[in-house]
């Protein structure tokens, strides 16, 4: 297996006057198709470090490179393609397009990054919503589904640009234990069929454990790496 992602030396300081390091000197790489969670206490900088790898903040220094390139020197307008296209976002909450279908909000990065959509684009959106069980409700308003429902179909639009790596912040913080064990196995399923890279930050133990590595964040810094 090759790196997709490898982060070197990255320390992460916010404020100017008042300084508060939040990362310190973080090593780390991940396998192409692995499936990792990050855990560790609230504050401990999980979602800093998500979001550095994300490109949605900087690091104060040290190098993130994404598939063999260093995301320093990459252009503004390279960077938001490969938001748009390597990267798959989920977060807890969803921030789905309220007056918008659930098949709408599934086609919204690939129309952002294309402009218009398809027939067949619309047919593969459909796909991948019959794989996460959204079939019956593909035409339902985003505010007229459940929790659990509203979830899968951020995860759905997380797919629709073929990610190869997904990024996932609580993806199921606010649901029941039900759904999060479901929505984890539909997780580990894509991760299965399309090897698709899942970095996946829970503050669940039972849910980190079925991970293939367990990275442990404390104040800051790697306090356990575990690789199964
Ligand atoms: N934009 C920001 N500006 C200033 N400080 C921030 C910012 N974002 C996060 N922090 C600080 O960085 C630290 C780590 O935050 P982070 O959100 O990464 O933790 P976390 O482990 O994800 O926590 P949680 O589990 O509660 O989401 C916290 O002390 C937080 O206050």
């Amino acid at each position: 297996m090759s790196k997709i992602l490898e982060l070197r030396n990255v320390n992460k300081i916010y404020g100017t006057e008042i300084k508060n390091q939040v990362l310190y000197d973080i090593n780390l790489s991940f396998e192409e198709g692995s499936f990792n969670s990050i855990i560790g206490q609230s504050g401990s900088g999980k979602s800093t470090l998500l979001n550095i790898i994300g490109t949605l903040d900087k690091a104060t220094s040290g190098d993130v490179y994404i598939e063999g390139r260093d995301i320093k020197k990459m252009s503004i307008n390279q960077l938001a393609d490969y938001r748009n296209k390597t990267i798959g976002f989920v977060f807890q909450f969803h921030y789905l397009l309220p007056e918008f279908t659930a098949l709408e909000n599934v086609l919204m990065p690939y129309r952002i990054q294309n402009g218009k959509v398809s027939k067949e684009i619309v047919r593969k959106a459909e796909e991948i919503m019959n794989l996460v069980g959204l079939e019956k409700v593909k035409n339902n308003m985003a505010t007229k589904m459940s929790g659990g429902q509203q979830q899968r179909t951020a995860i759905a639009r997380a797919l629709i640009n073929n990610p190869r790596i997904i990024l996932a912040d609580e993806p199921t913080g606010n649901l029941d234990s039900d759904s999060t064990e479901t929505i984890y196995e539909l997780l580990r399923n894509i991760n299965e069929e399309y090897k698709t890279t899942f970095l996946i930050i829970t503050h669940d133990r039972r849910i980190a454990e079925k991970a293939d590595r367990i990275v442990e964040i404390k104040d800051g810094k790697i306090n356990l790496d575990i690789k199964k």
